[in-house]
């Protein structure tokens, strides 16, 4: 296509359907990204509900693509899988890959305040409006049934952005994730570096802190393995759970003795979300 604003790396036949790699120019970071989607076959007869996958610290479009196991099921429910990438790429930003949990790789799908991230790391806009209008004018996804998950700080990313974005997403569930990151190391060091010291500003893209303060999103599923190293220190699960009794939020927790933090455990459980997702988008 002459005229289409993205680039194709690669397409794939999987499952009767499609499994595409593709860059773009984004407006909105500043910066060529990348993104996959996973088109199934059904898409040949019309649009189909789409999924949004957002993954965690270090990772990139490809890690779903390549190790959640989703596209077999995906292609039996008529879901197109969409994966963006975890942040900026080439900003040149001082610092931006010192660290694994900070900067490159690790956007936590927010729109960063604080100099010197505010220009380019943009990923709340960018995938709630951006790479979404990219998908609906260029794929075939019926934006009206819509829904988001994903893992550690992309499980974060699902929950906040469901929360506050209630009118895009039908359907939400995460793997493992930063439940409350107000309270975990991870949170607090994005936090204070892409939002800085006011707190408030924080709750307002803390899962937790959310619904506390009265924000809804659809019944959440979560899965969480018991034997996740991260489990004791950046997680929370418990007080998702405690927020969400307390408010009367639906939530689904699951804990899985002997499953840890990779994606071992979530291949394993990837059949029980996307029949989650398919079930709320076909209401
Ligand atoms: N960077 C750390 C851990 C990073 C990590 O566990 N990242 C999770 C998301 S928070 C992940 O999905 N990693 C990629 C993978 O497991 O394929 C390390 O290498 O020990």
């Amino acid at each position: 296509m002459a005229d289409s604003p993205f680039e194709t790396l690669s397409e794939h036949g999987c499952f009767g359907g499609r499994q595409g790699f593709y860059r773009h120019a984004s407006a909105e970071i500043g910066l060529p990204m990348r993104f996959a989607v996973f088109v199934p076959p059904q898409a040949a007869a019309g649009p189909v509900p789409v999924l949004f996958y957002l993954a965690g610290l270090t990772c990139t479009e490809e890690t779903f693509p390549i190790k959640a196991g989703a596209q077999r099921l995906a292609a039996e429910l008529g879901l197109m899988l969409v994966a963006p990438d975890t942040s900026p790429r080439g900003a040149n930003v001082p610092g931006e890959a010192e660290a694994w949990d900070f900067g490159v790789g690790a956007g936590f799908y927010l729109d960063a305040v604080r100099e010197p991230w505010a220009r380019h790391w943009r990923m709340e806009s960018y995938i709630t409006g951006e790479l979404r209008a990219l998908v609906g004018a260029h794929f075939p996804a019926d934006l009206a049934r819509c829904g988001i998950f994903g893992h550690s700080m992309g499980g974060h990313g699902a929950l906040t952005l469901a929360l506050r974005h209630p009118d895009l997403y039908r359907s939400v569930s995460a793997f493992a994730p930063i439940a409350a990151p107000g309270l975990c190391p991870w949170g607090e060091k994005a936090f204070g570096g892409y939002l800085g010291e006011d707190r408030g500003l924080w709750r307002a893209h803390d899962a937790s802190a959310l619904i506390e303060d009265g924000r809804r999103c659809p019944p959440i599923l979560v899965d969480q393995g018991l034997a996740d190293s991260f489990l004791p220190t950046q997680l929370n699960p418990e007080r998702l759970e405690q927020v969400c009794a307390a408010a009367g939020q639906p939530l689904s927790l699951r804990r899985h003795e002997g499953y840890d933090h990779g994606y071992y455990f979530i291949s394993t459980f990837m059949a029980d979300h996307l029949a989650h997702h398919a079930g709320q988008l076909s209401r």
